[in-house]
């Protein structure tokens, strides 16, 4: 009963096959090898235009060289205080991008309020040293709490960070999830929207390992070539990051995946709507459910072997949490099973 992270999931067999069948044999090292070449090429396909691609060992590699690429002396890259790059990666951004300041933009649902955001950017007029100035916005989608921004809410993002000149990154460590939940393309929850850059995360939905930086503006892979090989990310043998989105790609099985955990999601968040020790902090997008438990029904199912996070409520949450209650995170995967959910909820009698 494995829901604390989809980062716990393995790896599912099909990707797993497909990095065995990349172990033999020679090819050439560094991200020119033909396995590169026709990954790349994939990206290109499923995103509908050309994009320059480099794969990262995790998905904060993949925030952090995404944002060190845009960053500028005095740069403040403006989020959601529940960011993953703000809140879970250790500084890795400020770091790796040689001093960007993250600076949070509230909104409801782990998303900025695009009034807000426009409001945080003026925070910081031009040629005013002291604050620094803007260099990116940043949004994740799925979000750190499992919704997903609308296309619409994508496009008013964007058109404030347009206004003021501002590059958008996507951290899409759950990007499948998210795209599956809207049934858009690739293209129409991207490029088509004004996003510059993605973290396109494969791990957490049935990868070993296999994270990349998706530029959608090739000419821009010569400079971030050296952003990437400076922080150690490029893989000598990127054969096997390759084969594992090879694999990830075929038959579509990143899209059976997502669409297996968010229905799982669904099925969670329904049994806990049944339970009268229980109900849902708010609705799930994607594969994260976030219900608030008695603190006895939480300690029952972790007495049974549930793996499960407390969560800390996020300020906008005006919902109450009482004294006996807590917030807790599930995650699901492609490698949840409805009999998992059973025997959840079956400890419960
Ligand atoms: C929203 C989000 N972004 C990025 C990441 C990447 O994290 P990691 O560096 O652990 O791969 C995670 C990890 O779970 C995440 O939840
Ligand atoms: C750090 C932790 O939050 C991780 N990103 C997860 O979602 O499980």
């Amino acid at each position: 009963m494995f829901f604390a992270s989809d980062n716990w999931a393995g790896a599912h067999p099909d990707v797993a096959a497909a990095l065995s069948e990349a172990a033999g044999g020679f090819d050439p090292a560094y991200g020119s090898g033909a396995w590169d070449k026709r990954v790349t090429a994939r990206f290109s396909e499923i995103f509908e235009r050309e994009v320059a691609v480099f794969f990262v060992s995790t998905g904060t590699a993949a925030n952090s060289l995404s944002l060190a690429s845009v960053a500028k002396v005095g740069g403040v890259v403006f989020c959601h205080p529940e960011a993953h790059i703000r809140e879970d990666e250790c500084g890795a951004p400020e770091f790796l991008s040689g001093g960007l300041r993250l600076h949070a933009v509230e909104g409801a649902r782990g998303k900025m309020d695009p009034a807000l955001l426009h409001e945080a950017i003026g925070l910081f007029p031009p040629g005013f040293v002291h604050g620094g100035r803007p260099a990116a916005v940043s949004i994740t989608q799925a979000s750190e709490i499992g919704t997903v921004h609308s296309l619409a809410e994508i496009d008013a993002i964007v058109d404030v960070a347009r206004a003021h000149g501002l590059p958008l990154h996507m951290d899409g460590a759950r990007f499948a999830n998210a795209l599956v939940a809207l049934g858009c393309t690739p293209a129409e929850m991207t490029w088509r929207r004004g996003i510059d850059l993605l973290s396109f995360g494969g791990t957490k939905n049935g990868c070993w390992c296999a994270e990349a930086v998706v530029l959608f503006d090739p000419s821009r892979a010569g400079e971030f070539a050296f952003h990437h090989k400076r922080a150690a990310q490029l893989f000598s043998k990127s054969r096997f990051v390759a084969a594992q989105f090879e694999g990830y790609f075929a038959d579509d099985l990143w899209l059976h995946n997502a669409r297996h955990a968010n229905a799982m999601a669904q099925r969670l968040a329904s049994m806990f709507e049944g339970l009268p020790t229980a109900r849902l902090a708010w609705e799930p997008d994607a594969n994260e459910v976030f219900p608030i438990l008695k603190k006895n029904t939480a300690d029952r199912l972790k007495a049974n072997g549930a793996a499960f996070y407390d969560w800390r409520a996020p300020h906008w949450y005006e919902g109450p949490i009482g004294e006996d209650e807590v917030l807790c995170r599930f995650v699901t995967s492609f490698a949840t099973r409805e009999g998992d959910i059973a025997a959840l909820f079956g400890c419960l009698g």
